[in-house]
């Protein structure tokens, strides 16, 4: 990646959250001239300042995609942009839809435009799994971000506009694992929703290889998926005590608003279209005219495709699942935080 990177400008929406410090350890290896992070909250940018302190290639720009002109002023001479800004919770997009559109929608329509206007030459978007036959508000949002995404990769020449599409990165804050660690230092059960539900699973360097996959190859309208085991709630509860040694039992709490019993990284009429890329897929955009009428006749969706979820995808089993725990940074410091007790 480095060549491409060569005294280029990046700027990172939503730039102190967990992709935004991966992404900028990565960068820094390279010779990048700035790396721009974009963030409404000064104190978690005074966090990362002090994180990544002496490091003087990084700039911190306070700013909200909902306006407009704040993004458009950040992006001024900008080469290369990330898109990670967003609502993420199902249960408060949930509660607050709106907001989930003023973000995820309005915000990312926001980025586009203004990466278009000032020539950005390549703007990755960050979605979901849950942007697929979306059932719930954040889901939906981040479908409509994509739309918007697709429909002016497809036109804009000089900006490559692409998705990727996460499953749920393990540990990732305000997610199930550290509520389960939680829950263990204070001896209560472990909540679970259902037993049966199950969860496409990434790390954090996985997700952001996925990000570096799709930004050094896509085209305009591209989505880029990883391919990626799964695993239901239940196994994942019971890995988590064996990996801590621990039994504060379990209490199955039912589903909360709007959620699925599994998730859909890719549906069988985008794999229809899709390239498949060994750890990847590529999923082009539907690159048709708005005329039907010399369109070929073989545009029919092929029904021995199943939609790729993360029921069908592989199920890792307990020894597999502790495995990929015990790799993750912050579950190894849980564990060391608990022995030392
Ligand atoms: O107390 C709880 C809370 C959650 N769950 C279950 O654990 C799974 C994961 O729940 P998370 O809250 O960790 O994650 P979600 O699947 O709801 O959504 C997450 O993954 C998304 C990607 O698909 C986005 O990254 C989003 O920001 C993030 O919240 C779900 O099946 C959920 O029902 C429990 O069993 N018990």
């Amino acid at each position: 990646m480095n060549d491409i990177l060569s005294s280029k400008r990046i700027l990172i929406t939503g730039g102190t959250g967990s992709f935004g410090k991966e992404m900028i350890r990565r960068l820094l290896k390279s010779d990048c001239e700035e790396i721009i992070v974009f963030s409404r909250d000064e104190f978690k940018q005074e966090l990362l300042r002090a994180e990544f302190s002496g490091e003087a290639r990084i700039t911190y720009f306070i700013g909200d995609i909902r306006d407009f002109s704040s993004i458009k002023r950040a992006l001024y001479g900008v080469n290369y942009v990330f898109h990670a800004a967003a609502l993420k919770q199902v249960p408060s997009c949930e509660f607050y839809p709106f907001e989930a559109v003023k973000t995820n929608i309005i915000g990312s329509q926001n980025v586009i435009e203004a990466s278009i206007e000032n020539k950005v030459s390549r703007l990755v978007c960050l979605s979901t799994d849950k942007a697929v036959q979306p059932v719930n508000a954040m889901g939906m949002s981040k479908a409509l971000m994509e739309k918007l995404a697709q429909s002016r990769g497809r036109s804009s020449k000089g900006t490559i506009i692409s998705c990727v599409r996460y499953g749920n990165v393990i540990y990732s804050r305000g997610s199930v694992i550290p509520l389960f660690i939680s829950q263990i230092n204070q001896g209560k059960p472990l909540t679970i929703t259902n037993p049966n539900m199950t969860r496409f699973l990434m790390n954090l360097s996985e997700a952001t290889d996925l990000v570096i996959e799709a930004f050094e190859n896509a085209e305009g309208g591209d989505i880029f998926i990883k391919k990626a085991p799964a695993s239901n709630i239940h196994n994942l509860a019971i890995a988590i005590q064996r990996i801590t040694n621990t039994d504060t039992g379990i209490q199955v709490i039912g589903e909360r608003h709007s959620e699925k019993l599994y998730e859909v990284l890719a549906s069988s009429q985008e794999l229809q279209r899709s390239q498949d890329r060994g750890e990847y897929l590529r999923l082009s955009a539907d690159n048709r005219r708005l005329d039907y009428t010399n369109q070929s006749e073989d545009n029919f969706t092929d029904n021995n495709i199943d939609d790729y979820t993360s029921h069908n995808t592989k199920q890792l089993n307990q020894d597999e699942l502790e495995k990929v725990l015990l790799e993750i940074p912050e579950i190894q410091s849980s564990l060391s935080k608990m022995t030392s007790i």
